[in-house]
């Protein structure tokens, strides 16, 4: 653990044992040319929220709450929320950072129950209030998650009885479209139901949420096997799982399906959590989840028909994680649209192409598929960061309507109502 624990932190622990409580402030003065830090704590409070501080040469280490946090000093004069620097209204920065000083140290430092004051060199006064730097410090950020999901396989997902939403809750109430959104941020995917079976409800759906993402394929397209595009979707075959749009260099978001159509058999569609399947790698074979995470990858999408031509490229690694967490963001895996791999040498390449067989075996697992048939009226949802779908074979006439959203546009909508996103 990259934090210091309270306990295996004797100057902290002797600070708390003894319920030191001494309001000092430090003069830089302290700075001892040959010290790189100072050996005394200065708490604030014997409380369970006693906060203490040490001054380094390079950093300050604040103890709060349970979490050992270290601050540059660019940093705390960069975030300062004085009204000089930070303009409240607009949550937007006023300091030019190019004005600070790469070199600065505070001149004075004191907190109280609650706050951080650090006085610079020319005098002026910032304060943060501790709390507002627990959430905010690296070390904090480390112990949470962006975006708290999850992951499943049939079983987990099945006994979940997650609920869907009817058409007109999700329309009319707020608290039926909250709803929908919790559950689609924690699983990647959600069902309206008794939605009209036609192209303009689906829209209608859409649009409750944010604007539709207009791409090569339209804003609202349809997928019938008719060959319209030059691309196996437009078949009747079957389609091994995948996400799609992996040759944009942002793939979209969200992809809402609606069949609004089927005279035939077969044409179910499978369903993934891809990030349950790329844990299992992470916690299996780790190298290989590095290794996935680390090459990229092209991803291209060429077509030439009439009204339709289109080359597409994009570049990243199949598995996207946050650097500071190792949280799992965005995967990006269709072996159809996959491109020519250039950007690694033949012997990483070879254990590329394990650890990619390693992920595939996950995903094909029988227990970790989720076959459902959707019907007129059942509009699914997915995460396309997130949860692949594929589809059974099918006969007879088959209309798949649907469209695509920003993931941008869906997080703002929730975080709107309220949620975590
Ligand atoms: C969803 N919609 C029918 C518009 C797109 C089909 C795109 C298929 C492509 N191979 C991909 O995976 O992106
Ligand atoms: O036909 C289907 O069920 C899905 C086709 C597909 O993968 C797509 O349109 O992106
Ligand atoms: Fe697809």
């Amino acid at each position: 653990m990259w934090c210091r624990r309270l306990a295996g932190f004797y100057p902290v622990a002797k600070a708390l044992q003894t319920h030191v409580v001494r309001k000092q402030v430090l003069r830089s003065s302290i700075f001892h040319k040959n010290v790189t830090s100072v050996p005394r704590w200065f708490s604030t409070a014997p409380e369970v929220n006693v906060c203490s501080w040490v001054l380094h040469k390079d950093h300050l280490e604040v103890f709060y709450s349970g979490t050992c946090m270290r601050f540059n000093y660019v940093w705390l004069r960069d975030h300062c929320r004085s009204a000089s620097c930070f303009n409240a209204k607009t949550n937007q920065r006023s300091l030019d950072t190019a004005s600070v000083d790469l070199d600065i140290q505070p001149a004075q430092v004191r907190t109280d129950e609650t706050t951080l004051y650090l006085t610079w060199p020319d005098g002026h006064i910032t304060r943060y209030g501790l709390e507002w730097l627990v959430q905010n410090s690296y070390e904090g950020q480390q112990q949470q998650l962006v975006q708290p999901r999850i992951l499943w396989n049939e079983r987990i997902y099945k006994e979940a009885n997650v609920p869907s939403v009817s058409y007109l809750e999700f329309l009319e109430t707020n608290e039926g479209l909250r709803n929908f959104l919790h559950n689609f941020l924690l699983y990647g995917i959600a069902f309206v139901d008794d939605v009209p079976a036609t192209r303009e409800d689906t829209e209608r759906i859409a649009e409750r949420i944010c604007h539709i993402r207009e791409t090569i394929y339209g804003k609202m397209w349809d997928v019938t096997s008719d060959f319209s595009r030059e691309d196996t979707a437009y078949t009747k075959l079957a389609l091994d799982c995948h996400t799609d749009t992996t040759y944009f260099q942002e793939p979209c978001g969200i992809i809402l399906f609606h069949c609004v159509r089927h005279e035939g058999t077969g044409g179910r569609t499978l369903l993934a959590d891809g990030f349950y399947a790329a844990d299992q790698v992470r916690h299996q074979h780790p190298n290989d989840f590095e290794l996935l995470s680390n090459v990229p990858l092209k991803h291209e999408y060429i077509e030439n028909i009439a009204g339709n031509n289109n080359h597409m490229v994009g570049i990243g690694p199949v598995l996207n994680v946050y650097p500071w967490n190792k949280e799992l963001y965005m995967i990006r895996y269709n072996n159809y649209d996959r491109s020519v791999i250039s950007t690694v040498p033949y012997d990483a390449v070879q254990q590329w192409y394990s650890a990619h067989r390693k992920l595939t075996n996950e995903l094909r697992r029988p227990e970790n598929e989720l076959w459902v048939k959707l019907k007129p009226g059942k509009v699914l949802f997915v995460d396309n960061w997130r949860v692949l779908h594929g589809r059974e074979s099918f006969t007879g006439y088959r209309q798949l309507s649907g469209c695509f959203l920003s993931r941008d546009d869906v997080l703002n909508t929730s975080r709107l109502l309220g949620l975590k996103a």
